[in-house]
């Protein structure tokens, strides 16, 4: 864990209901590093990124976005965070040119031509939002996101249900985000998507950060003999927390 981390998860629990989805929740994402997290259905993931984005405020604990708390942030702050929601949650009448261009204009820097390209939105900018097949939209969402080059990106899901091209792609840009010190959220149920792209991997299962660390540190670390896959760990990791 490091002090000057700009997302940092302390000690965060939440409940629904009086049904705890997270306890005690803690991890980091540092600058110019990509962290997956990973966890089954209902880990608690969409949770702890939503509080991380300010939609949501949790009942106990500490988080830190850019040095300051997400959920009372001034809007200059939203600026430099960019989120890609699982549902896209993009308006549907909005041909991409004009969302692209629009969202453009409120950042200084206006690299709108270099996503496009990556992500082959071209063929597709000017048809209206709603009428885009799944992966289009996605790779729209994600544009959206990581357009004025923002200093934090919180990326759900980026490349589920792309065809594989796309997925290399998705997986340049985000290479390309932390390579200039951007630090990048993923959340994902891809162990190829997190070992292609991970620095650091949090795996998250009950609510709880059940192993935290590099790819291999997590793979070394939950096989028997010490040279398992990271799906191996994950299964034996997951199966303890569900057990417990
Ligand atoms: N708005 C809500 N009201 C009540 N319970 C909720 C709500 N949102 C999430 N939960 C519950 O909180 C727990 C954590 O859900 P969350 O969506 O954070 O999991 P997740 O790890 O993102 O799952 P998935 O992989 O399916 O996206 C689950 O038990 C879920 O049913």
């Amino acid at each position: 864990m490091t002090v000057d981390a700009p997302v940092q998860i302390r000690d965060v629990s939440h409940r629904y209901a009086g049904r705890a989805a997270l306890n005690a929740m803690t991890w980091d994402a540092a600058a110019g590093q990509v962290t997956c997290v990973l966890g089954p259905n209902g880990a608690g993931k969409t949770t702890v990124i939503e509080m991380a984005e300010g939609l949501r405020r949790p009942h106990q604990g500490a988080i830190s976005v850019l040095g300051v708390d997400p959920w009372r942030a001034p809007a200059a702050h939203r600026a430099r965070v960019g989120v890609m929601l699982q549902d896209g949650g993009l308006p549907g009448s909005v041909r991409p040119m004009r969302l692209l261009a629009h969202l453009a204009s409120l950042y200084s820097e206006d690299d709108r031509a270099d996503l496009v390209e990556a992500l082959g939105i071209g063929e597709f900018a000017h048809t209206a939002t709603r009428r885009l097949s799944g992966g289009q939209r996605q790779r729209l969402a994600l544009a959206a996101a990581l357009i004025g080059r923002p200093e934090v990106a919180f990326l759900d899901e980026p490349s589920a249900g792309l065809d594989p091209h796309s997925r290399l792609d998705v997986w340049d840009l985000i290479r390309a985000a932390r390579d200039r010190g951007c630090a990048v959220v993923v959340t994902t149920h891809s162990f190829e998507e997190a070992e292609r792209l991970a620095d650091r991997v949090v795996v998250v299962a009950a609510g709880r950060v059940v192993a935290d660390g590099t790819v291999s540190a997590v793979r070394a670390g939950n096989s028997p003999d010490g040279d398992g896959t990271l799906e191996s760990a994950y299964f034996a990791l997951t199966r303890t927390a569900r057990t417990a």
